[in-house]
């Protein structure tokens, strides 16, 4: 296997002539597991979307595991944040088969690989007790590990997760960050994880990916949620606070704002 999971050489790409993604660069090491941090519109999803092969840069070349990206035939699992459920009605098996491609005389079909691979995808997210219900009886948290499972399916080498920590409640939050990094330790998986909370992840992370005003930053944790990293990728004064094992950034004089989140006052 490369030694790189993910390359991205100088990669803009516009929207409405404003570059969401402004001449980036970096390189995820093959099995490491990265928090994709920023402000909302930092283009977190539209990274992931980029890297997919779904939106084009107008500059710039990715490669994953050494090869140029080309829509859908990439060993990428993606958990999208917009989580449309199929189906209320549906139960969590079918959900999760959803996600396969197996089709019949314009029906689902699931051939016995296909089902083993569903079930297997379930047992990994601990998820089995949610086959038979339907979707619109379970939690948020238990939606979401539906979704992990979809992203399981057909064995990625490369994670792409699109905040899979929202709406969770610490523990869960906590709970779920470990699941996910032991899946990818136990397969060899590189994760990307988009994330508004860093503090879920210590301990977990190898990297963080930070993002700002269509530019970002790739290193290890100690590198890169520095005052001075952060601040010179804002453009502008931002604070990183350490409290106990905690992390905070706040804009300067934004005190008033700390919270167990990652805010920042100037936008993405
Ligand atoms: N389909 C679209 N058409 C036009 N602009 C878009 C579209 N999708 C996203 N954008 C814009 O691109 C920018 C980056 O959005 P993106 O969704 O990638 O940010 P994000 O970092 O994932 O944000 P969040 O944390 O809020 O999910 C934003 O300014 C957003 O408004």
């Amino acid at each position: 296997m490369p030694s790189s999971a993910v390359q991205v050489a100088g990669v803009t790409l516009l929207r409405q002539k404003k570059a969401v993604l402004d001449n980036i660069s970096f390189t995820v090491p093959a099995g490491s597991f990265v928090a994709v941090l920023g402000g909302n519109g930092a283009g977190k999803t539209t990274l992931f979307r980029t890297l997919l092969g779904l939106e084009k840069p107008s500059a710039g070349q990715i490669w994953i595991e050494g090869q140029l990206v080309q829509k859908g035939r990439m060993p990428i699992g993606y958990m999208p944040q917009v989580r449309a459920m199929v189906a209320a009605q549906l139960s969590g098996w079918s959900t999760v088969a959803a996600a396969q491609q197996g089709w019949k005389w314009g029906l689902p079909f699931y051939g016995k690989q296909a089902r083993a691979d569903i079930d297997a995808a379930l047992a990994a997210v601990d998820a089995q007790a949610l086959a038979q219900r339907p979707v619109g009886s379970l939690s948020g948290g238990e939606r979401q590990r539906l979704m992990l499972a979809q992203a399981l399916l057909d064995t990625p080498h490369i994670l792409l997760l699109d905040e899979p920590l929202a709406s969770l409640d610490p523990t869960r939050m906590r709970e779920t960050a470990e699941r996910i990094h032991t899946l990818a330790r136990d397969r060899n998986m590189t994760v990307l994880m988009s994330t508004h909370d860093i503090n879920p992840l210590m301990g977990l992370m190898d990297h963080v990916l930070y993002m700002a005003h269509g530019k970002a930053v790739l290193g290890r944790v100690e590198d890169v949620m520095t005052s001075q990293t952060l601040s010179a990728l804002y453009g502008a004064p931002v604070e990183v606070i350490k409290a106990g094992n905690r992390l905070f950034v706040v804009a300067e004089g934004g005190g008033a704002s700390l919270q167990s989140c990652m805010c920042v006052g100037h936008g993405a």
